[in-house]
């Protein structure tokens, strides 16, 4: 098994860090390679269940979380109030939508960062540019910005740390459908996105008392399903966390239920392609808006030979001046090729822009736009638009221009705390579950 998990290593493997000691990188290789594994087999198999009723056109995805997770972020209250948008996003869904919503977070696990350029400058000083928590370090110093491999360690336990939290959340209580108005107590209540979300959760509570009453109380009212997923970009990270499951024989990267390659990792050829061909996780390729129809099916063949629904997620991100013209000509070429693919809509990594104060950003109105083209290609092409991935944050900060507040290009400095791409805040998530919803409802 070991051969066959590590045929990767024989092929070109981009954005690798270049680690300064290899030796003491193996040391920590060989530590994660027996530590016990964050997720098991059979919630993988689950989630595959369950984004194959996606592929179906019976649920909806809705995957998110911050663009990249730091050491730091991994508190109790940083969990719970990303966790506390998801949720409250999913049930504008589900009620307003009237459809299953797959929850994944982008959570333990996110920490690590594909970049365009290899160097960053700062007046006139050029440094290696930060990669994630799991490989460098954010400060702008050249120590901080060695690659590390001990950080690897640091990104397994910070992982293990938060999908504790979000287990005890999700399961201990806090995600019971009459929490509804509790997800909601915060600076977010007065928003306009806020208060509609009162008004909704009101008529929830409404329906739970009916149903209560007629002798209805079944546990999925009580908790929720919720997964765990991350850009897979490390392989020496990854491939120490995959574990042959005991059940079947076959191997699976336990380091999160479901993994992507990204949109610069994505060649047919590449060590990352070959990696996820080994493992049997649900998959999810990013696609942007080069990817010819060709491109596409050659993955489907690599990554879900035998045509498994659930396997395999396409997340297109063209942009939303782009994904009218480029997404028609993909979606139909693999839908004729019969490819099971659950399709769903990342809007915004096509939708960057760096704003005059060089803070890089999004509008919220270029972002729901990708998603409208999005669900318009589908309902044309009479295909299922099964979902959305986006990168947002709990807290209440101005990265994202636009919204229900009007954050400003000048308002971007104020609270600007991600540490790489600019994430919707809590209100402009909230907003943007409503719009989903509506699209989704008229699809
Ligand atoms: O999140 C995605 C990428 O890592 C990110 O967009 C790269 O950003 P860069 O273009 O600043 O390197
Ligand atoms: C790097 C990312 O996206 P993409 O590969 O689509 O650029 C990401 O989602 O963090």
């Amino acid at each position: 098994m070991s051969n066959y998990l590590d045929s990767w290593r024989e092929l070109p493997a981009a954005q690798q860090p270049e680690w300064p000691d290899r030796g003491e990188l193996d040391k920590v290789v060989a530590e994660l390679s027996v530590l016990p594994p964050l997720v098991f087999a059979g919630e993988c198999d689950n989630l595959k269940a369950e984004l194959a009723a996606v592929t179906r056109g019976e649920a909806f995805v809705l995957q998110g979380g911050d663009c990249a997770e730091t050491f730091a972020g991994a508190t109790a209250d940083g969990v719970r109030n990303k966790l506390k948008t998801l949720l409250q996003m999913a049930i504008v869904l589900t009620y307003a939508g009237r459809v299953p919503v797959v929850k994944i977070g982008r959570i333990a696990g996110q920490f690590a960062k594909p970049r365009s350029k290899g160097t960053e400058v700062r007046n006139g000083v050029e440094l290696p540019a930060y990669r994630g928590d799991m490989v460098n370090g954010f400060d702008f110093t050249p120590e901080s910005r060695i690659p590390n491999p001990e950080r690897l360690l640091r990104a397994y336990h910070s992982s293990a740390v938060t999908l504790n939290l979000v287990r005890a959340f999700t399961k201990g209580g806090y995600a019971d459908l009459r929490q509804v108005h509790a997800w909601n107590q915060d600076f977010v209540s007065e928003s306009p996105a806020g208060k509609r979300y009162e008004r909704l959760a009101r008529e929830i509570d409404q329906a739970l008392a009916f149903m209560h009453a007629c002798g209805a109380d079944p546990a999925e009212f009580h908790g929720v399903e919720f997964y765990s997923s991350h850009e897979a970009l490390i392989l020496d990270y990854d491939r120490a966390l995959t574990r042959v499951d005991s059940r079947t024989g076959e191997p699976y990267d336990v380091s999160a239920h479901m993994v992507w390659i990204g949109e610069r990792t994505r060649q047919l050829d590449s060590a990352h392609v070959e990696f996820f061909s080994r493992i049997r996780n649900p998959i999810g390729v990013k696609l942007g808006p080069t990817t010819t129809a060709e491109d596409a099916l050659a993955l489907v063949d690599k990554l879900n030979p035998d045509n498994e629904p659930g396997r395999l997620t396409f997340i297109t991100r063209m942009g939303a001046s782009k994904i009218r013209e480029h997404l028609p000509a993909l979606v139909e070429k693999v839908t004729a090729n019969g490819a099971q693919i659950a399709w769903i809509c990342d809007p915004m990594h096509g939708n960057t822009f760096e704003a005059p104060s060089g803070h890089k950003t999004r509008r919220l109105d270029d972002v729901l736009d990708e998603v409208a083209g999005f669900f318009e290609v589908h309902r044309e092409l009479g295909t299922h638009p099964g979902g959305i991935h986006i990168e947002f944050t709990g807290d209440d900060v101005t990265e994202c221009v636009g919204g229900a507040y009007e954050i400003a290009e000048d308002d971007l400095a104020l609270r600007y705390e991600t540490a790489c791409d600019p994430r919707l805040n809590r209100s402009q998530s909230l907003d943007m579950a409503f719009r989903v919803a509506e699209l989704y409802r008229s699809s």
